[in-house]
């Protein structure tokens, strides 16, 4: 059977690109072996950002004095996460892809030849042709460290943390990014007594240095146990033993030390701006999202794939996607925006200072408290954080970074600033309300010397 488009994975991602071809009229199809909305609507951002919230929410309402009382109904918010995730049902987005014309086709894709995709189901083996690409979307799977006694345990992945019915008695995370963070914040505000092992001197050390220590602090104050410098050598059913003979011991134990590409190999498939796969020849096999290592964002992947959707009608007329078009995912480069969903939040876009020097770029850094009258009134004793990394040269952004309760929302400001390639003369004239945390904006281009 033929298509114009071949999507293999139904996450984010590959529906972004099969929507896209399909509303431009190609026929498309998309290949999915699990529930049609992937990792992240099932179990990761979605169920995640759930377990989160209603803490948070909490936490900020007794921050303001007049507030009394509040507890949260640990139950109750396993429900709402179980709500988020459709109860892991996808008929949903199954409803949503045929109402958009996009055919969904159930089992393992397989790229078996050029333009050709052999998809393994139920009802068995069948051979399909793409007449224009073949877009690889099959995202990412959990990485799991070469620690001695690994495969005889049953541990946690970031499915398991997400998807849990029951609040464990006690749970060890092992990793201190992004998502042992942020289950170890979640997991602990349900009640249960959480230890989070971090390898080096603080958590989150891809970012500005200061972020970890605030992270770490906030989980602290949760009853979060934080060990630093826990590099894990060995572990068994309730047990993990770090190199310098530690023990930690908990009634579950998270492993969240990254993940790599969902590919035969686990490597990632190199892409060009327009999503075609590096050293393949005739321009019909294209890859966006997680599986692609640029960055493992829902949002980025997405970009990506409005990217390949659009560079595949076009090029199906005849048109190369312009430089900076639609066509190109060129602003994975210079401004990939991340939320962490922990409290406090972390918020950032674009490249560290650190990154920006090593680049060989000329910059000011601003560092700054997040003190203005709007964070003020917004909590009681309100601490935040943020940092600004200009370019001498060009007098624009590179990078920000914001922490802080309830940041999340002002990051989108910095995005827009860094791809509008906005010069900090110009922002000056973007005026912040009054009184909003926004006026952090005002205090940092002031300490930077306007
Ligand atoms: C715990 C956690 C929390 C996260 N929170 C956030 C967040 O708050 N914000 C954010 O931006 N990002 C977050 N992420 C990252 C986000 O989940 C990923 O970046 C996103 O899911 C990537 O989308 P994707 O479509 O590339 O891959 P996936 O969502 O992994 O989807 C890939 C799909 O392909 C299918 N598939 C794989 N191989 C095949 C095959 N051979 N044949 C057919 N189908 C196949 C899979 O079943 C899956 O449905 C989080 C990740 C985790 C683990
Ligand atoms: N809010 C969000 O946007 C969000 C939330 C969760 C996940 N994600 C995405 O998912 C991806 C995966 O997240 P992740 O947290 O699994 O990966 P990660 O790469 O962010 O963090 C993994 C951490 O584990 C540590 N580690 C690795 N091996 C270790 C060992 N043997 N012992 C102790 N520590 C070890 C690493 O030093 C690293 O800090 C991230 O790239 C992130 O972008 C995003």
């Amino acid at each position: 059977m033929d298509f114009d488009v071949i999507v293999i994975g139904g996450g984010p991602v590959g529906e972004n690109v099969a929507w896209r071809t399909a509303a431009g009229g190609l026929s498309t199809a998309m290949v999915e072996k699990e529930l049609v909305g992937g990792e992240c609507s099932y179990w990761a951002c979605m169920p995640s950002k759930a377990l989160l919230r209603s803490g948070h929410a909490l936490a900020a309402a007794q921050r303001v004095k007049g507030v009394v009382g509040g507890s949260l109904d640990a139950a109750a918010v396993l429900e709402r996460r179980t709500g988020f995730t459709s109860n892991w049902d996808d008929s949903g987005q199954v409803q949503w892809a045929e109402s958009e014309n996009i055919h969904v086709l159930r089992g393992n894709g397989e790229v078996t030849g050029e333009r050709e995709v052999t998809v393994r189901g139920a009802d068995g083996e069948t051979v399909y042709r793409a007449r224009h690409a073949v877009v690889v979307c099959t995202g990412s799977v959990p990485k799991m460290p070469p620690l001695d006694g690994i495969g005889d345990t049953p541990v946690w992945t970031s499915r398991e943390a997400t998807s849990a019915r029951e609040v464990p008695d006690s749970l060890v995370v092992l990793g201190g990014g992004v998502v042992g963070v942020e289950m170890a914040q979640a997991w602990a505000r349900l009640g249960s007594q959480v230890k989070l092992v971090v390898s080096g001197d603080r958590p989150l050390p891809k970012m500005e240095d200061f972020v970890g220590p605030l992270v770490a602090e906030g989980l602290q104050a949760d009853g979060v146990e934080v060990l630093l410098n826990g590099r894990a050598s060995s572990i068994k059913p309730g047990e993990l033993t770090l190199q310098d003979g530690r023990t930690v011991r908990g009634s579950h134990i998270l492993v969240a030390t990254g993940r790599v590409p969902a590919t035969k190999d686990a490597k990632p498939l190199t892409i060009d701006d327009s999503g075609l796969v590096s050293g393949v020849d005739g321009r019909w096999l294209y890859a966006a999202g997680d599986v692609t290592g640029r960055a493992l964002l829902t949002h980025q992947g997405k970009y990506q794939g409005r990217a390949v959707g659009t560079a595949i009608l076009e090029r199906s007329r005849g048109f190369e996607p312009k430089e900076r078009s639609a066509g190109q995912a060129w602003a994975d480069h210079v401004a990939v925006p991340q939320v962490v969903f922990t409290d406090p939040e972390v918020a950032f876009v674009g490249h560290t200072a650190e990154e920006a020097r090593a680049a060989g770029r000329d910059v000011k850094v601003v560092d700054l408290d997040i003190a203005v009258a709007g964070s003020s009134l917004h909590a009681d004793g309100y601490k935040g954080r943020t940092r600004m990394v200009v370019d001498e040269r060009t007098r624009t952004l590179v990078g920000v970074t914001f922490v802080g309760q309830d940041v999340a929302e002002l990051l989108h400001s910095a995005t827009v600033a860094i791809v509008g390639e906005v010069t900090v003369d110009r922002l000056w004239h973007a005026v912040p309300a009054y009184p909003t945390i926004s006026e952090v904006w005002l205090r940092m281009l002031e300490s930077y010397g306007l």
